[in-house]
């Protein structure tokens, strides 16, 4: 389990390490790290660190430190080592051990800081880190502006600067990194979207932290943490015993969606799928699954599931349609007491009657930005900026466990760690995968998984199945890093293709 905190957690536990170390220990650690990071960027791009260029970014805080501590120890190797101090004023040991070191240090001015920056090998980005707060001022702005057209390699101290540590929001300016080089934990804001995006690889520098942090905030799974939570066939399995998914998903008129959830169900493992819904959706989910046991339900019925037999969890929702039967299906699906997945469509007959919600048996809402923008009636654009925030008031308000979506996907649910998956593609972002997500974690939650650990493995399945299939048969790929999501050397995929890559997924666990 990869785990992550907010910067005011973060701050306690320094405080309480510090208190038993010699002033200055923490930041030696941090910057002697730092500078192991930076030391083979400089070796790949010089031959060796000796003669090459780095600039420094120091804002006014220990961030700064950080940032000139390394410097020092660059400039001790023969590195070309600038400052561009940004601030009201700059941590002074720090500024005098650069200096002995032989580096320099001006102060901010437009021109000569874009032309230092034009010819430097390593940029440092030393402005802000935890103790950030807003949009940034300027002139770190501008200087943020600057690293966009940097020709050399940023890197990040601690949190690229404009990302918030504790949100992962970005507002304004914003230093775009090749690497991260963060202390003590992760933080929140470099794991979760949008802060996640301008983070490049986060390398994590052990400085002592480990006994002094509290309960984590946010959590990503490993794929050895889903290979261990995921339901395994023992001999004495059979199929009901492994699990039963019920899914009501498509209409007359979005027949395709009921095709992948079943799609996603069938391949991530369930013992049987039963699926139920109109007649046209079933005539396809017959044609493409036919180990699907269908039901094609009776219009205008007053329940309208009664046929259907037995099942151990309920996905309800996509390509359902937003008319009276489909309602009257949601409801009658959500009045039992199993666990029920609830998505697209069934969100939005949630959206419009919270009541369906109250329900004895648990709940597991998989909502994109858009859909929870409805459900908590908070404009999309505010999600969006402040994703863990929203996930964790909608399972607060709405009682149930909530998946939200996106390019970094959050699990949240009372009282844990909101969970993030970022084992994706933005191969993903085409019609569809959604739908197949649905089934994959319908088909977890009947084998027994509770809503949490089903719905985040489901996310970590669906990711790392989508990337095998853009990568193609004989290139598996594996990476499920933080900044390690680019699509780079992958190619197009359909929903389809990221079901029918699932076993495969498995297999790398
Ligand atoms: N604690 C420890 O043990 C260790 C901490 N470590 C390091 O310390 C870092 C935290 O240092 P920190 O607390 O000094 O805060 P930091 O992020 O440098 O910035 C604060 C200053 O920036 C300014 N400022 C704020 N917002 C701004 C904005 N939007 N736009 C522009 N300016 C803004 C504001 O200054 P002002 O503007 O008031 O002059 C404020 O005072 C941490 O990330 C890690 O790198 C490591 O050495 C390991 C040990
Ligand atoms: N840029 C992205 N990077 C990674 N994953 C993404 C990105 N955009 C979308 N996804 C994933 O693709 C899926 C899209 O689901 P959804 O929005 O419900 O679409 P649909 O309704 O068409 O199925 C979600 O699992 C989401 O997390
Ligand atoms: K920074």
């Amino acid at each position: 389990m990869r785990t992550a905190y907010t910067s005011d957690q973060i701050r306690a536990a320094e405080l309480a390490l510090m208190a038993r170390l010699p002033e200055g220990t923490l930041m030696g650690r941090a910057a002697a790290g730092l500078a192991a990071a930076c030391a083979p960027v400089l070796a790949e791009r010089r031959g060796r660190v000796y003669g090459s260029r780095v600039v420094l970014l120091v804002g006014s805080g220990d961030n700064g430190g950080d940032a000139l501590y390394a410097g020092a120890r660059l400039a001790r190797r023969g590195a070309r080592v600038d400052a561009i101090l940004a601030g009201s004023r700059a941590h002074q040991e720090g500024l005098a051990a650069l200096r002995a070191a032989g580096g320099r240090a001006v102060e901010f001015a437009p021109g000569p800081a874009r032309e230092l920056i034009g010819a430097a090998d390593l940029v440092l980005d030393g402005l802000v880190g935890i103790g950030s707060t807003g949009a940034l001022r300027e002139p770190y702005g501008t200087l943020a502006g600057f690293t966009a057209d940097a020709p050399g390699v940023v890197i990040a101290v601690d949190v690229p600067s404009g990302v918030d540590a504790s949100s992962g929001r970005v507002d304004g300016p914003v230093v775009r990194a090749q690497a991260t080089v963060t202390f003590g934990a992760y933080k929140n804001g470099l794991l979760v979207d949008p802060g996640a995006s301008f983070c490049g690889a986060v390398e994590l520098v052990d400085i002592g932290l480990g006994p002094y942090l509290p309960d984590p905030d946010v959590a990503a799974l490993t794929g050895d943490d889903v290979a261990d939570l995921l339901p395994k066939p023992a001999p004495e399995s059979d199929k009901y015993r492994r699990g039963v998914i019920g899914i009501a998903a498509g209409s007359d008129t979005f027949a395709g969606a009921a095709v992948l959830a079943a799609g996603g169900a069938v391949r991530a493992g369930a013992g049987m799928v039963r699926f139920a819904s109109f007649e046209e959706p079933v005539r396809l989910v017959r044609a493409r699954w036919p180990e699907a046991v269908t039901t094609v339900l009776t219009p205008g019925a007053e329940r309208p599931l009664d046929d259907v037999g037995r099942v151990q969890a309920w996905v309800v929702g996509p390509g359902l349609g937003t008319g009276r039967e489909a309602h009257a299906i949601v409801r009658e699906i959500l009045a039992t007491d199993l666990p029920v997945l609830v998505d697209a469509d069934g969100l939005t007959h949630v959206a419009a009657d919270r009541s369906l919600l109250r329900r004895s048996g648990p709940t597991l809402l998989t909502p994109h930005a858009g859909e929870l923008a409805r459900l908590l009636d908070v404009p999309r654009e505010r999600i969006e900026a402040r994703r863990i925030e929203h996930a964790r008031r909608a399972a607060a308000e709405l009682g149930a466990t909530v998946l939200l979506k996106g390019s970094t996907t959050l699990v949240a649910e009372e009282d844990r760690p909101v969970r993030v998956n970022s084992t994706g593609t933005p191969w993903l972002a085409t019609g569809g995968t959604g739908d197949v997500l649905s089934g994959i974690a319908g088909a977890l939650l009947a084998g027994g998984l509770n809503c949490y650990d089903a719905a985040s493995c489901a996310a970590y399945l669906h990711g790392l199945a989508a990337r095998i299939a853009a990568a193609g048969p004989d290139r598996a790929a594996g990476g499920s890093g933080p900044g390690d999501s680019g699509p780079g050397g992958e190619a197009p995929i359909a929903a389809l293709d990221v079901a029918e890559a699932l076993p495969e997924a498995v297999r790398a666990l």
